[in-house]
């Protein structure tokens, strides 16, 4: 072995091995990859997020700052993270899952390691179930072996098939790895509107039962047990809406109500389990709330959040019970387009 020659030799290799991990690094640098760099999460930023750009939800804040900080935190979490949102339509429940992703990924929503499913988008033909079944578990396991800290977002699962819900159980339980896979590091975010469902079941079936086709006025006397009239029976006495406890929501969210309602039987093959770690409840938004959303709105269009436009567009919107009028029918849903028509 000539020294000469030897040292060269040497002296190349570190130096490939130096321009090699440079050249990682730079690229680690500018492409999302599944490192700390890219996926860290922000605490202050989501408590923040949440409480100043989520409106009239604070039972659902508080659940999600909690279930998301206490998970983060968990350096050997027993089983992925399982977030169960439900309630009226435009309340925010995608909103907040874009809040966590933002406050999680350095892309946020735009991250290659957030993946979402709409089921009737995705899962539109009963025929075609057995494949979706296979898809969907080749989907999750792929993604997560990718990336373990990936989030996954399932959004319409009350029309979700019970079938393809049984195909990603495995992965939200306890195991510890599957098929060498763990996939306790995912987030899953299940996102259903059984509530509106419910409302409008129960409004046909009386309509039905009167023999009216046209719409009257209905009170739902079901003893809380839907999330919206427990909003309305804090209105009617009087009370401070900020009083509503998570306690005072848990009737609408239990199993016996999951149990008895169509749309909600996907919930009982999870819950039966265990598998979902928190329920969260969106309270249906009233006028006011349409008026920050409004505001907000204005700004992130770059335009100056004018008062009387807000106030214009949010007087024009429909707002339920009939009688009543203090619930937005569609949440803060709608108003981005049609602040476009009042500006
Ligand atoms: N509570 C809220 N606070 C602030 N903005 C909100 C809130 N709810 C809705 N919004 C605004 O309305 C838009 C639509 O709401 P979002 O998609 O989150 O409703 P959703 O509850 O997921 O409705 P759906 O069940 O119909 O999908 C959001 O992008 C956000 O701009």
């Amino acid at each position: 072995i000539e020294p000469i020659s030897t040292s060269i030799a040497v002296g190349m290799a570190a130096a490939l091995t130096g321009f090699l991990a440079t050249y990682q690094n730079v690229f680690y640098y500018f492409h999302e990859c599944c490192r700390p760099e890219w996926i860290s999460f922000n605490r202050t930023g989501l408590e923040v997020a949440l409480d100043r750009k989520l409106f009239g939800q604070h039972v659902a804040s508080r659940v999600i700052q909690k279930a998301v900080t206490g998970f983060m935190n968990n350096k050997n979490p027993k089983k992925p993270l399982v977030l169960s949102l439900h309630g009226w339509t435009g309340t925010g429940k995608n909103f907040v899952s874009q809040l966590i992703a933002e406050n999680l990924y350095k892309e946020g929503m735009a991250s290659s390691f957030i993946h979402q499913f709409v089921s009737t988008a995705h899962f539109p033909h009963l025929s075609q179930i057995e494949n979706y079944k296979s898809q969907l578990q080749q989907w999750v396991k792929g993604n997560v072996t990718n990336c373990p800290r990936s989030m996954f977002i399932f959004d319409e699962m009350d029309k979700m098939h019970p079938g393809l819900i049984d195909c990603i159980k495995p992965y939200l339980d306890y195991y510890e790895n599957l098929d060498g896979v763990s996939y306790r590091q995912a987030i899953f975010i299940f996102l259903s509107e059984e509530e509106k469902d419910r409302w409008i079941q129960l409004k046909v079936a009386i309509c039905n039962f009167y023999g009216r086709t046209d719409q009257i006025h209905i009170e739902i006397n079901a003893g809380g047990e839907h999330i919206t009239q427990v909003a309305l029976n804090f209105w009617k006495e009087g009370r401070d809406r900020e009083e509503i406890q998570l306690q005072d929501l848990e009737p609408a969210l239990s199993l016996s109500v999951f149990n008895n309602k169509k749309s909600g039987l996907w919930h009982t093959s999870l819950i039966d389990k265990n598998l979902v770690d928190f329920f969260v409840p969106f309270l249906p938004l009233e006028y006011r709330h349409v008026l920050l959303c409004g505001m907000a709105e204005m700004s992130a269009k770059g335009l100056e959040p004018d008062q009387d436009v807000v106030d214009q567009m949010a007087r024009d919107l429909v707002y339920f019970p009939k009688s009543e009028k203090i619930f937005s029918g569609k949440g803060c849903k709608t108003i981005g387009g049609k602040l476009d028509y009042y500006t």
